[in-house]
């Protein structure tokens, strides 16, 4: 009858035993390995980050702004401080050039001049014209001498039904989301070849994964944009050079403001799901983290865009079904 109680003590300090020899020694220990591991990929990003000629397009609005305002932290102004601490080459394209050197402007401002010694360079060049990209390119690899890190990030949305749209209208956003992109890529990839070294990134979107109705133009751009990156990440691996392509969700920005419709014009309105979205200064600490951990590809969106990329691919009826309805629902609340 005692036997039992004394047999459970002893069971009791044998688990006691085993949690104070085996368990918390194991969890501090995989605890700390797990710190130190983090450690050495922040130490590894900051490396790879410092004094890197870093290019930006689109840098004069949202996304492409926010990227070079947030490194590491949270906050935007403490983030641009912790950039240019980290010393990286910023190279700032736009169509804009007061925004661009106000933007520079800026940012030497807030520099620590013991840190870094790089005054932001600015290029001017317009996506839509070919030759003002190469003759971008021409002057960042004449000035800077090489370039590590590319974001192709400046792009326009559209909003219209494929029937109303005008092909100069398909034509105006595959030439800025997608054979702007291109070009630009092909001029500065010669120069990363011969050094061995770059990494050239994409920002693509949800709609390079999936196509929704009345966004025909976008998502093919954006579609291609993805299949291009691809491609050049298989062919460039034997020069050591990285390709990232990053997909969004919905980021609070200018992007529908700026969308171009049917005809052309300007479509002006602030969607709801865009002043909903993520801001940009949280994505972009997703691209700079993607590109410090040379990631292939992320996707950033949340769970109804997730569900929908993996639905597009495993039940892809379901997905067109669902599609249909929405393009019918979105008609009728037009009409209405
Ligand atoms: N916002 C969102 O919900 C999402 C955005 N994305 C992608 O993020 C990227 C950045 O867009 P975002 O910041 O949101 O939108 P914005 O409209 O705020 O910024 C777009 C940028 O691209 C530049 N740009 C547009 N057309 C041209 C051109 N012809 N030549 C040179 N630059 C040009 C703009 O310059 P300018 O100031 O001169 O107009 C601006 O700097 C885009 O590729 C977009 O597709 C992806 C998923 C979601
Ligand atoms: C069993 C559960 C099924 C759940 C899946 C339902 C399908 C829901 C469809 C969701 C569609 C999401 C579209 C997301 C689009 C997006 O995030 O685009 C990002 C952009 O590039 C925005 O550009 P825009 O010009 O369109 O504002």
């Amino acid at each position: 009858m005692a036997a039992e109680p004394a047999r459970k003590a002893v069971q009791k300090g044998r688990l006691m035993d085993l949690t104070s020899t085996v368990i918390i020694p194991l969890l501090f220990g995989s605890l700390g390995l797990f710190s130190l591991f983090r450690l050495l990929q922040w130490m590894r990003m900051r490396a790879y980050l410092r004094g890197a000629v870093v290019v930006v397009t689109g840098a004069t609005s949202g996304l492409g702004k926010d990227i070079h305002f947030s490194l590491f932290l949270a906050s935007s102004k403490e983030c641009a401080k912790a950039f240019h601490a980290a010393g990286s080459r910023l190279v700032l394209c736009g169509r804009d050039s007061e925004k661009l050197q106000d933007l520079a402007q800026e940012l030497s401002a807030m520099t620590d001049h013991r840190k870094n010694i790089h005054k932001p360079h600015t290029v001017v060049f317009d996506l839509l014209d070919t030759k003002t990209i190469l003759n971008a390119a021409e002057e960042i690899l004449k000035y800077l001498g090489h370039v590590d890190i590319l974001i192709n990030n400046a792009g326009i949305s559209y909003r219209g039904t494929i029937i109303d749209t005008g092909l100069d209208v398909d034509k105006k956003v595959m030439e800025t989301n997608y054979f702007g992109p291109v070009a630009l890529t092909k001029a500065l990839l010669p120069s990363m070849i011969k050094r061995r070294q770059g990494h050239i990134v994409a920002i693509s979107s949800v709609q390079g994964k999936i196509s929704i109705p009345f966004r025909s133009a976008y998502a093919a751009s954006k579609h291609a944009t993805q299949a291009f990156f691809d491609c050049l990440r298989a062919e460039v691996e034997q020069y050591d050079i990285d390709v990232t392509v990053i997909s969004p969700g919905y980021i609070q920005t200018n992007l529908s403001l700026n969308a171009v419709t049917a005809d052309g014009s300007r479509y002006g309105v602030m969607d709801k799901n865009t002043a909903e979205g993520r801001t940009a200064a949280e994505v972009a600490q997703v691209v700079l983290y993607a590109v410090g951990q040379k990631k292939k590809e992320v996707l950033v969106a949340g769970l109804k865009p997730s569900l929908a990329v993996y639905l597009r691919n495993l039940f892809p009826r379901l997905f067109f079904n669902l599609m249909a309805t929405r393009a019918k629902k979105e008609r009728k609340t037009k009409d209405s």
